[in-house]
């Protein structure tokens, strides 16, 4: 018997929302990611009226979480005023973490599965777990598994014995497989593909200013709910300029040498890379029947995803380029080229990051070597790249980042459509650790 399992429905977004990111250390100090994801997603339904509403998912994560929050999602759902019943779970793909749960949701939106749902996710520098050392952490498993008192001792004295064992493990930005920071990874491409200092500098002063002027003309008045006293973005910097940021200092890249063994220059600033940073993002997705018997907008459908992974391990090369392959795979599918795009929101891990990717599309041997294309994939428009600013000025909490994204794009490709009374689409492209890549198709409903 055929399948009764509807597979062309479409999955819509009606909104988002986020709490205002904060540079880590400062407003959210004391604000742990089950405080922020709840912040965001309580905002979302207060926006929504989903007060008591049974949802059919809601799904995000952390990338950094501590062991309590064994299901962040679930318990902040639980501490929301959804309805109590609504399944929620944790999923993790680093920087793509909140992208990749909208792409889980909307895919049993689209099978019929479930009618509503949110994807989003948290992440806190300021709350970041510390661990032990393996060898501490062995010794208190014992001691807390030991029956007499004897033996908890006896688990514990090694301890005694190895005052270094009590050092605090840290979380960094390292790759586990090779040990360097994402900085260091993008400084080893950036200088590969020769971007210059100037060029990165550029991409960071127009994600300000254009973060900046959005806030102004009040296109976040609805994609964000003040939060701590917090009711912008903390690192957006109106006053910023070419000037101020050619003074930095580079900050990744300066051991760097080229074949000949000559250095490299190091053009990777604080500037030029997204700062770490806390905060908390969530989007609303429906049915579109869902979403009409609600009288709920629909801003956009979730079209189409596709997720790519680069082998940067051996060369230690190129671990922010998955979105390189994805996109032609996915634009490719839907009979798309880059032309056909009206907007393109290309996450900002660093202003070489972007334009690293742009320079391999644009490149016709590397299309055809690393792609398996005919020739280059094509030019990306600057000025329909990220018009309303981008990680460099909103920062980057790592889980959050997708879901701001999301929200970003369905707003204006539906304020464009209304515009030109045309249909508007966006591409959304975020890179992640683990040589990762997440992007979308986002259009106008
Ligand atoms: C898939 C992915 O997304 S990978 C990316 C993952 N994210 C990361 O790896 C995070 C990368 N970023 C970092 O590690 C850190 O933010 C760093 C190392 C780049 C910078 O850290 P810090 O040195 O603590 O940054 P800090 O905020 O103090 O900035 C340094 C200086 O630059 C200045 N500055 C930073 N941005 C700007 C700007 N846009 N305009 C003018 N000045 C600026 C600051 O004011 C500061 O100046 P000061 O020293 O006079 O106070």
């Amino acid at each position: 018997m055929a399948s009764s399992i509807p597979t062309t429905r479409e999955a819509v977004i009606i909104g988002g929302n986020r709490i205002p990111f904060s540079r880590a250390g400062k407003k959210y100090v004391r604000t742990s990611n089950q405080d922020m994801f709840t912040a965001a997603l309580e905002g979302l339904v207060a926006r929504f009226g989903l007060q008591g509403e049974r949802l059919g998912e809601v799904v995000g994560g952390a990338v950094l979480k501590n062991s309590r929050d064994f299901n962040l999602i679930r318990e902040s759902v639980l501490g929301s005023s959804l309805a109590p019943v609504t399944p929620a779970y944790d999923l993790q793909q680093a920087c793509g973490t909140g992208l990749e749960a909208a792409i889980a949701v909307t895919n049993k939106i689209k099978l019929g599965q479930i009618e509503s749902a949110v994807a989003g996710g948290t992440d806190t520098i300021s709350d970041a777990p510390i661990a032990v050392g393996d060898r501490l952490r062995r010794a208190l498993l014992q001691a807390n598994h030991a029956r007499s008192t004897g033996d908890r001792v006896k688990a514990l004295l090694p301890v005694l014995s190895h005052p270094k064992w009590l050092a605090p493990e840290t979380p960094d930005t390292g790759e586990p497989r090779t040990g360097l920071s994402m900085g260091e990874h993008q400084a080893i491409t950036t200088a590969k593909w020769g971007i210059t200092r100037e060029a990165q500098d550029e991409i960071a002063l127009k994600s300000h200013q254009n973060l900046y002027r959005a806030w102004e003309e009040g296109f976040f008045d609805d994609l964000v709910t003040p939060f701590r006293g917090l009711s912008r973005d903390d690192n957006v910097r109106g006053d910023t300029s070419a000037e101020k940021l050619a003074k930095l200092k580079p900050v990744f890249g300066k051991s760097l040498t080229g074949e000949d063994g000559a250095p490299q220059p190091a053009t990777m600033t604080a500037g030029n890379s997204t700062p770490l940073t806390d905060g908390a993002s969530a989007v609303l997705f429906g049915s579109r029947d869902w979403a009409e018997e609600r009288n709920l907008p629909v801003l956009a459908t979730f079209v189409d995803a596709e997720t790519a992974g680069v082998d940067f391990v051996h060369g230690h090369e190129g671990l922010l380029m998955a979105p390189v392959a994805a996109v032609p795979r996915l634009l490719t599918r839907n009979g798309l080229t880059l032309e056909d795009i009206d907007f393109f929101e290309i996450h900002e891990a660093f202003a070489a990051t972007v334009l690293t990717t742009l320079a391999a599309w644009e490149d016709a041997d590397y299309c055809r070597d690393e792609l398996g294309l005919s020739g280059a994939f094509g030019k990306v428009d600057r000025s329909k790249l990220n018009v309303n600013g981008s990680s460099l000025a909103a920062g980057h909490p790592f889980a959050a980042t997708g879901g701001r994204i999301l929200a970003t794009a369905a707003k204006l490709v539906h304020a464009r459509a209304a515009e030109t009374g045309t249909p508007a689409r966006a591409l959304i492209s975020v890179c992640a650790a683990g040589g990762l890549g997440v992007t979308a198709l986002v259009e106008s409903a």
